[in-house]
């Protein structure tokens, strides 16, 4: 069997001597991969040979062997690396190096993804540069970091960056006077192969596809002088609009239209900061009801509630096992919702036996921090057939292929997998389209028309417009084909196009005796909390994420592999001693997953420390998850905060808005002024924050003890308001003096021992 998921490197001859160029990332979730590619493809284009890896798939000495390396790292966590990079990046800060100037002939650029709304904005990025040039490594050209809260979100500095990045390159390394760079109209060499097996041949003969031309000129098949007729002309005028609505099967009136276009102007898009200060809900007495950038309605998702479920249950993928190393077979025994079917969230508590050798449970033991259990979600055979129609590839799908070289992720059993089998289980069809995936469309489509409206999405200054017709509604890839009618892509280059479908982490949920303790037939438990993704978008197209829909299928008795991990976070119960230490936990939603872990994991130790829950959620009846399972720890003291049940929260415990918007800002008695602001601010409002304050002197006493304190959740304002009710509840109970105090008492770790985890 031939795993073929670590065959990465896509490099092509080099054109010009002495011209090679390492693009190296750190992605957690394939955005800076996706930079990392384009980046790359940028570098072929001028000649350069490119690789494309992640860090830890390279070693620090073969970083000095290019001319040129380019670092594209995302932050994740706490201002953390992401996992595919932690290997060289400890490599990279082993102590003997300091002081050797030992990456003095290392030229390099970076550039940073993140999110302002994390304390630690770009950290990743920022320590990854700082080391780098410690060790003696010359930038040749500036940093970029990425915003997530842009309008355009990455993409409104990148795009920028990368084309003054472009002309220094140009100018650094000019190109002797016969070669000119690769235009972009003109495809590159495939990166990986993909052949039919030698002795099958299709049982009708191949469709004829488009293929992209050996030569460097581009044909536009469609007669420029053919008379137009009135609905084609329609469709030239209207183009990337036209494209963006053409899957609606009710068009908008005009006037309807012109409504919405006008709403969506007097929109702050992303409705970040409308949301931000409350400003939109203040100015209009009624909610924010524009989408996020990633469109899910995290403030008001019930607008956007899917019908009642259809009955029918498409065919589920077949539950091949995929040759993922380092994963364990895992066998489903529960699948439950545990909301109730009116609430707008399916909620899931997924159970799975995983039979563990005395090998797996050693490695296990030293597992630091908690369980993350990793699942790979495939997809489902209509959506598989939709592509094979759309694309022509009938005759070949189930012809058994010969995989010579593949992308990292691809997991698949070399001899015999056939099309279908990597369409299903490798292959992201449902994913939301990248620029990088539209561009090479372009020399896949004989029709004129399609070639411009797709150029136009990828032309600078067009960001918007691309934003509009792929993220926003979050069409996936196959509704773009399905728009783009005559898009025909070779099979051969489905490993070249599609992203790869990767691995999705949960959090386990469960601890102690269950994941001490086998069933029979050493077979352990683990649970995990799984929020499905589904909503309508802004164009009320119903949506779901591709894990989600796996999932919510997944039937009782499926055996699927999973990989088990730890997380970023520190060890917070690995002795007797740790589990005497109080706890004051805070969680919203599904971040409860975590927690209910530790939680139990400190239940076994004889005398577990005090436990004080702030679990946020919107109701006493829907989602207040582990509620019957909570009074049987006796040292825990639960505090829920339901957001939706009407509860007019005590004046004390909320705060008016900082300048920042972000809640609570007092280091003394609040005075009659604050009080009347703090009540409008937070009116009908309950979250954790507030129950935080109003129980400061419960939160107090338990600061005074060396407590561990852990929050997890919803990212962007609950970590910040959080943290602020805790510097709040020090000076209220008297721990600290004042504000600053409280600042400097929290990040002492002589005090307490921090842990959040928000995404
Ligand atoms: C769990 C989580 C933690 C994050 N932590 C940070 C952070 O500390 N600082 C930051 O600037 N961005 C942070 N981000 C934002 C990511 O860096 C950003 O979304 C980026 O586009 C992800 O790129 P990737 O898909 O390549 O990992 C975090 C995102 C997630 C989901």
């Amino acid at each position: 069997m031939g795993e073929a998921g670590g065959s990465s490197r896509d490099t092509q001859p080099p054109s010009v001597e002495g011209r090679s160029m390492a693009v190296l990332y750190g992605s957690e979730t394939g955005n800076a991969e996706d930079i990392a590619a384009e980046l790359g493809n940028m570098a072929r284009r001028l000649h350069f040979q490119t690789t494309v890896d992640e860090m830890d798939g390279f070693k620090l000495a073969d970083v000095l062997r290019a001319s040129l390396v380019i670092f594209v790292t995302s932050t994740t966590g706490q201002g953390d690396m992401p996992k595919n990079a932690l290997k060289f990046w400890r490599n990279l800060r082993r102590e003997k190096l300091n002081n050797t100037n030992c990456l003095r002939s290392l030229r390099f650029a970076i550039f940073g993804l993140g999110d302002s709304s994390y304390l630690k904005f770009n950290w990743a990025a920022r320590k990854l540069r700082a080391r780098l040039l410690q060790l003696g490594a010359i930038e040749f050209f500036r940093p970029g970091e990425g915003d997530e809260r842009h309008d355009n979100g990455i993409d409104s500095i990148y795009l920028p960056w990368s084309q003054e990045l472009k002309a220094a390159m140009v100018a650094d390394y000019p190109l002797p006077d016969s070669v000119r760079p690769i235009p972009d109209d003109v495809p590159l060499a495939p990166k990986y192969s993909l052949e039919l097996m030698p002795s099958s041949s299709p049982t009708s003969s191949l469709p004829s596809t488009p293929s992209a031309p050996s030569t460097p000129t581009v044909r536009m098949d469609v007669d420029e002088a053919a008379p137009r007729a009135e609905d084609e002309r329609m469709f030239l005028a209207s183009r990337t609009k036209s494209a963006a609505r053409s899957h609606i099967s009710n068009p908008p009136s005009a006037a309807e239209q012109a409504r919405e276009d006008w709403r969506r102007l007097n929109v702050t898009f992303p409705a970040h900061s409308a949301r931000a200060d409350g400003s939109w809900e203040r100015a209009n007495g009624r909610p924010v009801d524009s989408l996020d950038k990633d469109n899910i309605l995290t403030d008001h998702p019930e607008k956007y509630l899917l019908e009642p479920e259809s009955p029918r249950i498409p065919a589920t993928p077949p539950a091949d096992l995929l040759p993922i190393p380092d994963t364990k077979v895992a066998m489903v025994v529960g699948n439950d919702r545990v909301t109730p079917p009116d609430h707008w969230q399916d909620v899931r508590r997924l159970v799975f036996h995983v039979q563990l050798t005395p090998r797996d449970r050693q490695v296990l033991s030293q597992i630091s921090g908690e369980m993350v259990l990793t699942i790979w979600p495939k997809n489902y055979p209509e959506d598989v057939q939709e592509l094979i129609t759309l694309m022509d590839w009938g005759a070949v799908a189930d012809l058994p292929l010969e995989i010579k070289s593949c992308p990292r992720g691809v997991f698949v059993d070399r001899s015999g997998a056939t099309l279908r089998h990597l369409l299903t289980h490798n292959l992201d069809i449902t994913a939301v389209p990248k620029r990088n995936f539209i561009r090479e469309l372009i020399f896949f489509t004989n029709d004129k028309r399609e070639k411009e409206r797709l150029m136009e999405f990828t032309r600078a200054g067009n960001e918007q417009e691309f934003y509009d017709y792929t993220c926003r509604p979050r069409r996936t890839i196959i509704e773009l084909l399905r728009d783009f009618a005559g898009v025909k892509i070779p099979f051969r280059r489905a490993l070249d196009l599609f992203p790869v479908i990767r691995g999705r982490a949960y959090s386990v949920c469960n601890g102690g005796i269950d994941l001490k303790t086998p069933r029979e037939d050493d077979r352990f438990t683990f649970e995990i909390l799984a929020a499905l993704v589904e909503y309508k978008t802004i164009i009320r197209k119903p949506r779901q994420g591709l894990c989600s829909r796996y999932l919510k299928h997944l039937a009782v008795g499926t055996e699927v592999r999973v990989k088990l991990s730890s997380s970023s976070g520190p060890a917070l119960v690995d002795s007797p001693a740790e589990a005497r230490r109080p706890l004051i936990a805070i969680a919203t939603g599904t971040g409860i997953a975590p927690i209910r872990a530790v939680i139990q994991e400190r239940a076994q130790h004889r005398g577990a420390g005090d436990t004080l829950l702030f679990f946020g959620c919107r109701n006493r009846s829907a989602d207040f998850y582990f509620e019957r399972e909570w009074p049987l720890y006796p040292n825990l003291i639960v505090y829920p905060a339901f957001s939706r049940d009407n509860i007019v929260p005590d004046p004390r415990t909320v705060a008016g808005p900082d300048q920042n918007g972000t809640g609570a800002d007092f280091s003394g008695p609040l005075r009659p002024d604050d009080i009347l602001a703090a009540v409008q601010y937070d009116a009908n409002k309950n979250y954790v924050q507030h129950l935080i304050r109003k129980h400061a002197e419960e939160v107090g006493a338990l600061m005074r003890r060396h407590p561990i304190v852990c929050v997890c959740g919803n990212a962007g304002r609950m970590p910040i308001s959080v943290r602020r009710a805790l510097l709040d509840a020090l000076v209220i109970s008297g721990v600290v003096a004042n504000k600053d105090e409280a600042e400097k008492w929290f990040s002492n770790p002589e005090n307490l021992t921090f842990w959040q985890e928000v995404w």
